[in-house]
């Protein structure tokens, strides 16, 4: 496909966002008495209000156009198929078969029945999930293991943290897992400080095996396992690995049978699915891991056969279109009022601007229009009390999306209540706002003078009409996380078509290790560096200067 503005209802959607300049949400929902109910639908316990936008039956209907035109429909296909959509690296992406149903026995790819893989792998961990819970496994001393460090980074690290953190109220007793992932020495330091090495058991989770951060760290934990009581011979009983690389796996001190694969068909940022989750399943157990998958199907399932006017992953994709490319917003926000979930807007990131932060289209042209947001947020209420501030009332618009369970895991007092009421108050006020008449009237109301009334009002006012989303769910439990994440994935995948982009490699990345190796080099050896820009060569030379 070519550039996504030479689609119909492109065309049409830039005419008709002339017609929404001067429509403000508040009269849609005046002139629609069941504008909610409209607006509002459900799939795998989840409970998409999407009522809140800039939308009408127009824009909707259009938006369902842009999403057939760019070929949505086959490009699912293609995805559940397994054909090779990561054009790029001529990889299928298959993240939906790693929580494929029990029901379905084969999905054949390249010749290979990947589900045989899938399951065997998890029974593989089930096996080391067991082992460790039940005491079976034991350090080299004898004693029972207490804590597992999960060493890895981007998605071999954050899909994994946000879960098992999400699913803190669903814990094991008796093994605290922690994960490193920062090449900062610190990261790993202060994990160290917490366990002891007869106790511990360390999961090096890289699909290359060959990331910088992770090796380092790994090689970080082997010698302080060594230089604390451990030895050589000890090491298998202490790491264990999840990669695709075996072979380096096991130079590292792997056993095989404690070497968990991973496949080319998995992006690093879609597979937490995998035995990258293994951490995951080893702090909620492996029946709190299956839900967690099943949650993700149910989602999958959704997306697959539900007709796009009713599809949650692709309504919110094509409404996110709508204001990248309509409204020039450059950013979207994902507020979770739910404090176990604070740091998935971190994870939504990664998965969405790694994916989407593209500038080149399948067929090699460079894009003519925006592509994927800044992805940012963080937890309701903490941010009312910092960044929302620009969400009313700056100059840029941010569409958002608020997260919240109807029923909390820690019931206290009103807390529930109030965390609540105050995910729909911002809801509300990013909508209606407040007029100038409004703010007058209320400092006339509290006693102002009228040269006080003329001088603050103005900075009362509130534009209103800021979209948002809401999403709701009964309860935060392994299946309805499952189910959200796997809607994101979807829904930028949603967007990627719509773009025309490839969703699935990131070349950007690349440069970055180049470059972080060859000064790397330079700063431990006596490199000529007069080539390189002057401001670089400064740095070097700090650095250099600091370490003499
Ligand atoms: O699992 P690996 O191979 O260590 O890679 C870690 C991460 O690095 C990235 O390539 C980005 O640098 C991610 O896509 C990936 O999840």
């Amino acid at each position: 496909m070519g550039s996504p503005t030479e689609l119909t209802a492109w065309q049409k959607l830039t005419e008709h966002k002339q017609e929404m300049a001067s429509v403000n949400m508040k009269s849609l929902f005046a002139a629609d008495p069941k504008r909610a109910e409209k607006y509002t639908t459900q799939a795998a316990g989840w409970t998409l209000d999407y009522a809140k936008n800039r939308a009408n039956e127009k824009t909707l209907g259009l938006l369902t156009d842009l999403v057939k035109e760019a070929g949505l429909e086959k490009a699912i296909k293609g995805m559940f198929s397994g054909a090779h959509i990561n054009n790029t690296e001529d990889r299928s992406v298959l993240h939906i078969a790693l929580r494929a149903s029990q029901a379905q026995d084969s999905l054949m790819v390249d010749g290979v029945n990947v589900l045989e893989e899938v399951r065997s792998t998890l029974k593989q961990m089930e096996k080391f999930v067991a082992q460790l819970h039940s005491g079976e496994w034991k350090g080299y001393t004898g004693k029972l293991i207490t804590d597992v460090i999960s060493i890895g980074i981007g998605g071999s690290y954050l899909g994994p943290k946000v879960v098992a953190e999400a699913l803190t109220p669903y814990e094991k007793d008796g093994i605290k897992v922690h994960f490193v992932a920062n090449i900062d020495g610190s990261d790993i330091t202060g994990k160290l400080k917490l366990v002891n090495p007869e106790t511990t058991v360390f999961v090096i989770s890289s699909k290359t095996f060959g990331t910088l951060e992770t090796l380092s760290n790994a090689n970080a934990a082997r010698d302080w396992f060594l230089s604390n009581g451990g030895s050589q011979s000890d090491v298998s009983k202490h790491f264990a690995a999840v990669s695709s690389n075996v072979k380096k796996a096991v130079d590292f001190g792997m056993a095989k049978e404690n070497i968990f694969p991973m496949w080319d068909w998995v992006g690093g940022r879609y597979s937490l699915w995998s035995a990258i989750g293994l951490p995951v399943a080893i702090a909620v157990g492996m029946d709190n891991f299956y839900e967690l998958l099943d949650g993700a199907h149910q989602m999958d399932e959704h997306f697959r056969t539900a007709p796009f006017e009713e599809n949650l992953p692709v309504i919110m994709g094509a409404l996110g279109v709508w204001y990248i490319n309509f409204h020039n917003a450059q950013t979207h926000a994902l507020i979770p009022y739910d404090h176990y979930l604070r740091a998935m807007p971190a994870h939504i990131q990664q998965l969405d601007m790694e994916s989407n932060g593209k500038s080149t289209l399948l067929n090699g042209d460079g894009v003519e229009t925006d592509t994927g947001p800044i992805i940012w947020g963080g937890a309701g209420t903490n941010g009312q009390h910092a960044y929302h501030q620009l969400l009313h009332q700056g100059t840029r618009l941010v569409p958002v999306d608020f997260i919240v369970p109807l029923a909390p895991h820690n019931p206290i007092g009103e807390h529930h209540a109030q965390l609540f009421a105050n995910c729909l108050s911002q809801s509300q006020a990013l909508m209606v706002g407040k007029t100038l008449e409004q703010a007058q009237q209320e400092l006339r109301d509290s006693g102002s003078t009228d040269d006080q009334i003329a001088a603050i009002a103005p900075h009362k006012v509130i534009p209103g009409n800021r979209p948002s989303n809401t999403l709701l769910t009964d309860k935060m439990t392994p299946a309805t996380i499952g189910a959200l994440i796997a809607l994101y994935e979807h829904r930028t995948f949603v967007q990627g078509t719509i773009w025309g982009i490839n969703s699935f490699d990131q070349w950007g990345v690349e440069l970055g290790k180049v470059l972080g190796t060859d000064i790397y080099n330079r700063l431990v050896s006596d490199s000529d560096n007069s080539a390189l820009d002057a401001s670089t060569q400064a740095l070097i030379k700090a650095f250099k200067k600091a370490q003499s």
